[in-house]
């Protein structure tokens, strides 16, 4: 059900682009660009502006070169330029950190904007100016690898589900499906403003740490050919989990992880939740297909590895552990005790 907005929070339109620190960006375009498809939009020695090929703006992924593996922030396009003075207000009235970017001082294609360090402790921004890019969705001539269309949600390691829930409701996001204990506790849930199934998913585990960015495919033969080319070339160790069929949000799915150990899903199928009245769906944490709909078990490294975050000055931020441990439910599939 989506909730309405607290009155003086930013109408958030969708999850828009991710902002990843790589170490080496030039081993980096090769992971993003070449095996994965993105589209290099703007690019400069220590920076790549990334777009999938549906994608009509700017970017959806932006890599820059520095000296440790980090997420630099996650960014949620807004619905006005209002919005921005609002989302700048609006954190400012919870008494977080804030930081306004100007036209030009920022990512590139990004317009004026506001950096917030949010309740969980992420780097958020919020945008509405992004610059227009050229329609790429029928150069079948250029697609190739993954064949990405669109960045489709963030993921987020956080230690307090029900305070992220929270957070995330008050931002007007509806939510499309859950993992509960047997008392209804909250292991995960997946949260959304466009309509499908999440624009964030929080995971239980130390946080904040960024656990992955999902980006969509059409097709379930495209997430298979990605997995299909990685051990062509022996690269398959860069394979995490799967590629499996989701339970929750039904989605078909394989997880890679970067050069830099950064999580991406490659992801397809799941579905509309657009109706005011759409209800959530509740999954039992000793269902063992509510992540792998076929009982596959989740590698251990998929529950306990994610990338640092930044503060508004680039540091580290300090990590919390987790208030429930999901690996840590002895459920059939898991195995894990
Ligand atoms: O593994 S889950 O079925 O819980 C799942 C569902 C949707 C996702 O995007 C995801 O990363 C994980
Ligand atoms: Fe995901």
């Amino acid at each position: 059900m989506t909730k309405a907005a607290t009155p003086n929070a930013p109408d958030v339109v969708r999850s828009a682009y991710a902002q990843l620190v790589v170490t080496d960006i030039a081993r980096a375009r090769w992971f993003w660009a070449d095996m994965l498809g993105f589209h290099i939009q703007y690019e400069d020695d220590a920076t790549l502006c990334l777009r999938g090929m549906d994608e009509l703006t700017h970017h959806s992924l932006v890599l820059r070169q520095g000296d440790t593996p980090a997420l630099d922030h996650l960014a949620y396009r807004v619905r006005t330029p209002d919005d921005v003075d609002k989302a700048e207000s609006y954190f400012h009235s919870l008494g977080r950190p804030t930081r306004r970017i100007k036209a030009g001082d920022g990512t590139p294609g990004i317009g004026d904007a506001v950096r917030v360090i949010d309740p969980l402790g992420f780097p958020v921004e919020f945008f509405y100016e992004i610059d227009h890019a050229e329609r790429l969705i029928q150069r079948y001539d250029l697609h190739h690898g993954a064949e990405i269309a669109r960045l489709d949600h963030f993921n987020i390691c956080t230690p307090d589900i029900p305070a992220a829930y929270a957070h995330y409701e008050n931002l007007g996001f509806g939510c499309s499906e859950t993992i509960e204990g047997d008392e209804h506790e909250l292991y995960a849930a997946w949260m959304y403003r466009k309509q499908t199934v999440h624009d964030v998913a929080f995971t239980g585990g130390a946080g904040p740490r960024l656990h992955h960015i999902g980006v969509a495919t059409h097709e379930s033969h495209n997430v298979l050919r990605t997995a299909d080319i990685f051990g062509a070339l022996h690269k398959e160790r860069h394979i995490e989990r799967g590629p499996g069929r989701h339970g929750v949000s039904n989605a078909f799915y394989v997880y890679l992880r970067d050069p830099d150990g950064h999580r991406v899903e490659i992801y397809t199928s799941d579905y509309y939740t657009g109706d005011p009245d759409h209800q959530t769906y509740r999954w039992n944490v000793h269902d063992d297909r509510r992540r792998d709909f076929w009982g596959n078990a989740v590698i251990e490294s998929w529950y306990k590895e994610a990338t640092p975050v930044l503060d508004l000055d680039d540091k580290p931020q300090p990590v919390t552990d987790a208030v429930l441990d999901e690996s840590a439910v002895a459920v059939g599939a898991d195995g894990l005790g």
